[in-house]
This record gives structure tokens, C-alpha cells and sequence, in this order.
């Protein structure tokens, strides 16, 4: 899989634009004919991007110190399904970060959807193993929901590795709004053998 020495800014752009168009697409009320306008723009800006297609959607870059997916649909700064996540820090068997959902996230009225705040509690495991030396991938994820996750405000996702036995990895991980946990995590993970160590990095 290729390594870029970082996420081109040009696709850090292109999904910005995209994640922007998303919101708008959930919150506007425009005309009947102005939906079907910006329809018909999208799919030219969709054909053309399709004129230049390659098969695989992952490419890794380094952000921030960090070698990343560009395309996680978690943290990819290049994919538009990810929401903004900035600050992000992982070493050590610890990862933090910050990110910011929309409105395009809503599951119960005015509350982030429970499986997304599953993905964010299982990448951010995830990561926290990997920049703890263990690479692993999550076997079993028990999210406890304390209170809705609100969108719209800087949520703080942390992780932590506890410790390992054998092939089997613990973490734990939770979300913060406004200072309150909204979720909590514990994970068990497998370490997935042979994996190259330049992946490690967190
Ligand atoms: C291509 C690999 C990608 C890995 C990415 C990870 C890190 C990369 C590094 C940096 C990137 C940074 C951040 C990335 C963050 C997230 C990336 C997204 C990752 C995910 O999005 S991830 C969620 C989905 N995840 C899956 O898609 C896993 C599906 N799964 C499997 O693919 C197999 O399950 C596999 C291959 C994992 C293991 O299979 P296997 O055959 O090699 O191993 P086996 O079954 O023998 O289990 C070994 C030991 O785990 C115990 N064990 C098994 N299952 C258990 C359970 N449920 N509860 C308790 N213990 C369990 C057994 O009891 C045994 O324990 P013991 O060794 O003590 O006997």
C-alpha cells in the first residue's frame, strides 16, 4: 500500500467541500428545482472523478507524525465521512482527539447516532493499542451509553491500553462533551501477526 509523505492538501479539500455538502444536504429546505440543480452539478463533479478511478480507496499518509488511512472513515482527513478530527495525539498506549459531528450524524433528535459513537470508541481503541506496540483489531466492544452525545460541539474521544494476555489486547475509551462522559468503551482486540512495524506508529 502506498505511503505518502502526508495528505495532499488538495484531498484534505476535496472532502471538506464534501462534508459540507453533506450538512447542507440535511438542513436545507431550498426549492424542489434548486435540489435537482445541485443534483445534476454533483454527479459532474462525480463523473469527473470517476475519470481517473483506482481500485483500492486506501492510501496511508503521515499526518501529524502520525501514518494514518487518508480514507478511514473515522479519522481519514481524505474521506468525507469522517468527521473534522483534530488534535489528535497517540503515544504510549494513549490516544486522544477532538472532533466535531454534524447535524448528518443525528440518530435520537439532537443526539449523535449509537453507531457512530461506537466507531469513534472503536477506532480510538484501536489506536491506542497500535501506538501501545500492539497493532490489533477489535473482537468484542461493549459501549455503555451514559447520555446523549450532542452534535455540533467539540467532543473529546480518549483511549487507553490496559494491558494483554496472550494474542488478546484490552482498552478502555470514552467520549466527553461539555466535560460529562456521553459514552464509555472496553475492548478486547486481537494483535494481528505480521503486520509491518512502520504501521505501528499509532
Ligand atoms: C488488516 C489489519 C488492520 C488492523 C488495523 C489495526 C491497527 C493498525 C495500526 C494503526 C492504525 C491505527 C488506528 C486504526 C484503528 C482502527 C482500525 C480499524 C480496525 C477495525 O475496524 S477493527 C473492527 C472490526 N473487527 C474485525 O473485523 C475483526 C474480525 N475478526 C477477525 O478477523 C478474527 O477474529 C481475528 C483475525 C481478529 C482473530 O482471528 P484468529 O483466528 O487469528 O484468532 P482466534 O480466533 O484464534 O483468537 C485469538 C485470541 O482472541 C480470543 N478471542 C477471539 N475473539 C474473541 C472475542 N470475541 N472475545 C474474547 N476473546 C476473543 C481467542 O479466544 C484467542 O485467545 P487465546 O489466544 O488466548 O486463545
Amino acid at each position: 500500500m502506498p505511503v505518502l509523505a502526508e495528505v495532499p492538501a488538495e484531498r484534505r479539500e476535496l472532502a471538506a467541500r464534501v462534508r459540507e455538502l453533506v450538512e447542507e444536504i440535511v438542513h436545507t429546505d431550498a426549492p424542489a428545482a434548486d435540489l435537482l440543480t445541485a443534483a445534476e452539478w454533483i454527479a459532474g463533479a462525480t463523473a469527473l472523478l470517476r475519470t481517473a478511478r483506482r481500485d483500492r480507496p486506501m492510501l496511508l499518509a503521515h499526518d501529524g507524525g502520525y501514518q494514518v488511512s487518508m480514507h478511514s472513515p473515522v479519522e481519514g482527513p481524505g474521506n468525507p465521512l469522517a468527521p473534522p478530527m483534530t488534535g489528535l495525539v497517540a503515544a504510549d498506549g494513549e490516544m486522544r482527539a477532538t472532533a466535531v459531528l454534524s447535524g448528518a450524524y443525528e440518530g435520537p433528535p439532537g443526539r449523535v447516532h449509537g453507531g457512530w459513537v461506537a466507531a469513534l470508541l472503536d477506532h480510538a481503541v484501536g489506536r491506542a493499542v497500535a501506538c501501545a506496540g500492539l497493532p490489533a483489531m477489535t473482537v468484542s466492544l461493549t459501549v455503555d451509553y451514559r447520555r446523549g452525545t450532542p452534535y455540533g460541539v467539540p467532543l473529546t474521544v480518549r483511549a487507553r491500553f490496559t494491558g494483554s494476555e496472550g494474542r488478546r489486547v484490552f482498552a478502555t475509551g470514552e467520549i466527553v462533551a461539555d466535560g460529562e462522559v456521553t459514552a464509555e468503551a472496553s475492548a478486547i482486540l486481537v494483535a494481528i501477526r505480521g503486520l509491518p512495524a512502520s504501521t505501528q506508529d499509532g
